[in-house]
């Protein structure tokens, strides 16, 4: 099975809370509350391709040097194994506005249960609550 690389982050406020981002209607997926992130394209490394897709999707500039590693996710979905490193950011320029018809919303980490996360990212949960 293809494995498919997918950097992510856990955007945190001022207010320790997390930003999650709803996938829109017509994608896979659809209506699961993710972390904003995606693909890594061939030659990016995982830190290039989180700050590019955090311009794309939320208008926000960030750095290397403000990403952190947090944990990663490793799960076999039916039709490819997802691997994705799920770095932390707590500084960044701008502010997190909808570019790609997402639903953006901050999430006290004690609260994340709440919302209906892809398969993958569901042992992210605790981890998080435990570190932030
Ligand atoms: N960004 C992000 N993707 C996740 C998370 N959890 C998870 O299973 N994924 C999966 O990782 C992949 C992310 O790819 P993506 O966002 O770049 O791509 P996409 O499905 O929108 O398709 P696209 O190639 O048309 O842009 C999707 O299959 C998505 O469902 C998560 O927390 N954040």
């Amino acid at each position: 099975m293809k494995t498919v690389l997918v950097s992510a982050v856990a955007l945190v406020d001022v207010d320790g809370r997390v930003l999650l981002a709803q996938r829109p209607e017509g994608k896979a997926m659809a209506g699961l509350w993710e972390f904003p992130g995606g693909k890594i394209e061939p030659g990016e490394t995982p830190e290039a391709a989180l700050i590019r897709e955090l311009e794309e999707e939320l208008g926000i500039n960030t750095w290397a040097s403000c990403l952190a590693p947090l944990t990663f996710a490793s799960h076999s979905y039916e039709s490819f194994h997802l691997l994705m490193p799920l770095f932390i950011c707590r500084k960044w320029e701008g502010v997190p506005s909808s570019k790609e018809g997402q639903t953006l919303r901050w999430v006290r980490p004690q609260n994340l249960r709440d919302y209906k996360m892809p398969a993958a990212d569901i042992p992210l949960i605790p981890i998080i609550r435990d570190w932030i």
